[in-house]
């Protein structure tokens, strides 16, 4: 029986583990574990998908979160029931800045809370900030992967269309709070588009646990809004490994 309420997991299953790596996507969590030693499947709920694998003799729980703060927050939450106190995400991601390209990586150091569910845990002026050792560990990853990351502020929205200022929808359009506001982001320097870290980041911040994150450009929004499947691919294997090594790093401690 499960000792928490969504994830379908108990303390006996995650042997110990301290550390997580928290994809958004679940058919990214095999992807993970297959890079770490003895990897095994755990359970497999709705939109949450996990393994544990083992890296240097530590264990690493992988679990996907789902898009978005609400299901990010239960996963999070839970994950912390069963003992864990360190999340890692990779993401995929859409750059705002010109300078950034398509295939690069951003590590965040805080986001912007244009989500809801972190207002659940601390008000609007917590600021949604990533631990400084799970930073530093994605940055000595990316450059050991030979990547020179972005390193700075990430958008993190409710929603993919509006809350990200994209007019090709149904609609066509976006409400007032929404108009012009990449270009507001783009001009206090904000990097990027995702749609968890705002949570995710606000939740560790405010309870003491620790988190960071990594996210693999796949598209520039001052350029596309479509991506390129084979470019999508090899950039989430960059960040994947990159998540990977920053996660060996911080189990080992
Ligand atoms: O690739 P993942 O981790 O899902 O991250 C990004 O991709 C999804 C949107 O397509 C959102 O979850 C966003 O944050
Ligand atoms: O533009 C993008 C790409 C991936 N994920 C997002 O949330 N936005």
């Amino acid at each position: 029986m499960s000792d928490v309420f969504h994830l379908g997991l108990t303390k006996g299953l995650l042997a110990g583990a301290k550390v997580a790596i928290v994809p958004g996507d679940p058919e990214r969590v095999a992807r993970i574990a297959a890079l770490m030693d003895n990897p095994q499947p755990l359970a497999s709920t709705r939109e949450f998908t996990s393994y544990l694998g083992h890296l240097d003799g530590n264990p690493v729980v992988i679990c996907s979160t789902g898009i978005g703060g609400p299901s990010t927050s239960i996963a999070v939450e839970e994950l912390a029931q069963l003992g864990v106190d360190t999340f890692l995400r990779v993401g995929t991601t859409g750059a705002i800045q010109k300078h950034v390209n398509v295939g690069d990586v951003i590590v965040t150091t805080g986001s912007v809370r244009l989500d809801g569910a972190s207002q659940h845990f601390a008000p609007m002026e917590f600021p949604a900030v990533a631990d400084f050792e799970c930073t530093l560990a994605m940055v000595e990853a990316a450059k050991a992967e030979g990547c020179e990351p972005h390193i700075g502020v990430t958008a993190s929205s409710d929603t993919f269309y509006p809350g990200q200022e994209r007019y090709d929808t149904v609609s066509g359009r976006v409400i007032r709070r929404f108009k012009d506001s990449m270009a507001e982001w783009q001009a206090l320097g904000v990097l990027n588009y995702e749609m968890e870290s705002a949570t995710l980041l606000t939740m560790c911040a405010s309870q003491g646990w620790k988190a960071g994150m990594v996210a693999g450009v796949i598209v520039n929004r001052t350029q596309q809004e479509i991506p390129d499947e084979a470019v999508m691919k090899k950039t989430e294997s960059t960040a994947v490994k990159i998540v990977v090594e920053a996660a060996r790093k911080m189990a080992k401690r």
